[in-house]
């Protein structure tokens, strides 16, 4: 590392300076920290060649790959606040010897209590009655979704095809799709394998749910997508929504961060992509990526999340005994409002603009997850 230790960051990561300062990690060699904030989707090759950084910090909105870093000798850390991944190319990083960290898990339990808040608005009924609940994608944010869905009494139907069968990894995807009351999605973004391309996976998820696997769901079963937005072929969305009045709520968009009219207007609720932005959620990957950079310094990790979190009395024992007070542990209304407030614009194109769409987002009042 050079003498001082530049750090280019995405100005939306949570508690930067609290996280990286000079007593952060300069504590054994003295050096300074300066970190240059900046909005995601301004991060760009230009000023990654001007400012030659040491260190990279970054939510999903920047694109790491060649196009970005060809013209920077200088990063040797890249670190993602997010549990994503797609918008990283990470062949490249590994050519290029820089080493990257992402935050897996870090906002499981946000993610997993805003598909509960989804379907319990959408269906208060179901906190008494059998409910069936179709999970694609058992990894971190789809078997916590399962705990609370066990915890509320529900059967779970999993469809994950790299994971070995369990009692929740337990269904085909045809199986998922056409028994479930709700069916959410929770797998990463990506692609076909084309050729030996080592980059594609088997069970690739882009437009995974499609005219096909949508005619596989009854009509009264409720989609949920807070993955990433080409997960559904938005499309035959519309097309099926049109046919079937299917209740279906988006927290991602195929077009994000433009999102148009004509697709909103068919939702039951849509939200700016914010189901992991809670207080705990947005912290707990700042603390990964802040661990991950001291790994590489070889330093000891000197902040925690648990120094910046004021007293959080959100139980979910209480939620549970008291349904009636859910919009009180998030109003969840509220944030579909707000995004429907966003749409300007004539017909046929009015939509949501992507300054507005990114302004929700760095502007929400970040939620608190609620402890068991
Ligand atoms: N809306 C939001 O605010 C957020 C969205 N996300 C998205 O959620 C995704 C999932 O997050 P985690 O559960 O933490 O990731 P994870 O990596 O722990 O789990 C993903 C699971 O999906 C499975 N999978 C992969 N391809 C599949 C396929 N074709 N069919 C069924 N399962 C498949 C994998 O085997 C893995 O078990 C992330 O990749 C991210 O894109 C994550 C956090 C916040
Ligand atoms: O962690 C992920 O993956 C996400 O989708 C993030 O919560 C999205 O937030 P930003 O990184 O776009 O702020």
């Amino acid at each position: 590392m050079a003498k001082g230790i530049t750090i280019v960051a995405d100005s939306n990561i949570a508690s930067l300076n609290d996280f990286f300062n000079d007593a952060t990690l300069g504590q054994l060699s003295g050096q300074t920290v300066k970190i240059i904030p900046v909005a995601g989707r301004d991060i760009d090759a230009k000023l990654l060649s001007e400012v030659q950084p040491d260190i990279l910090l970054i939510r999903s909105v920047t694109q790491v790959n060649e196009a970005l870093l060809a013209e920077n000798h200088s990063v040797q850390f890249v670190g993602s606040a997010t549990i994503g991944t797609d918008h990283v190319d990470q062949d490249y990083l590994a050519m290029r010897n820089i080493t990257f960290a992402n935050a897996a898990g870090c906002s499981k339990h946000s993610v997993a209590q805003y598909v509960l808040t989804a379907i319990l608005t959408i269906r208060p009924n179901y906190w008494q009655q059998p409910v069936t609940l179709g999970i694609i994608g058992l990894g971190n944010i789809g078997s916590t979704l399962a705990q609370y869905a066990n915890d509320l009494g529900w059967q779970v139907l999993g469809y994950d095809p790299l994971l070995p069968s369990s009692t929740i990894n337990n269904a085909s995807l045809e199986k998922v799709l056409s028994q479930s009351n709700a069916v959410s999605l929770h797998v990463p973004l990506t692609s076909e394998k084309v050729d030996s391309d080592a980059k594609g996976s088997d069970y690739p998820t882009r437009h995974l749910i499609n005219a096909e696997t949508l005619a596989m769901m009854p009509a009264d079963t409720i989609l949920i997508n807070s993955a990433r937005g080409p997960v559904v072929n938005e499309n035959d969305l519309k097309n099926d929504i049109a046919l079937t009045g299917r209740q279906v709520v988006l927290d991602v968009f195929e077009h994000e961060p433009t999102v148009a009219d004509s697709l909103i207007a068919k939702l039951k609720i849509a939200t700016p992509h914010i189901a992991g932005y809670t207080l705990e959620g947005k912290l707990r990957g700042t603390q990964i990526i802040y661990d991950a950079l001291c790994e590489k310094l070889g330093i000891i990790p000197a902040q925690s999340m648990s120094n910046l979190l004021p007293l959080n009395l959100f139980l979910w024992s209480e939620l549970k005994a008291h349904p009636d007070r859910l919009s009180k542990f998030y109003d969840m209304m509220q944030d579909n409002a707000s995004l429907r407030s966003k749409i300007s614009g004539e017909n046929p194109d009015k939509q949501v603009n992507g300054p507005d769409f990114d302004g929700l987002r760095r502007d929400y009042h970040l939620r608190r997850e609620w402890q068991s």
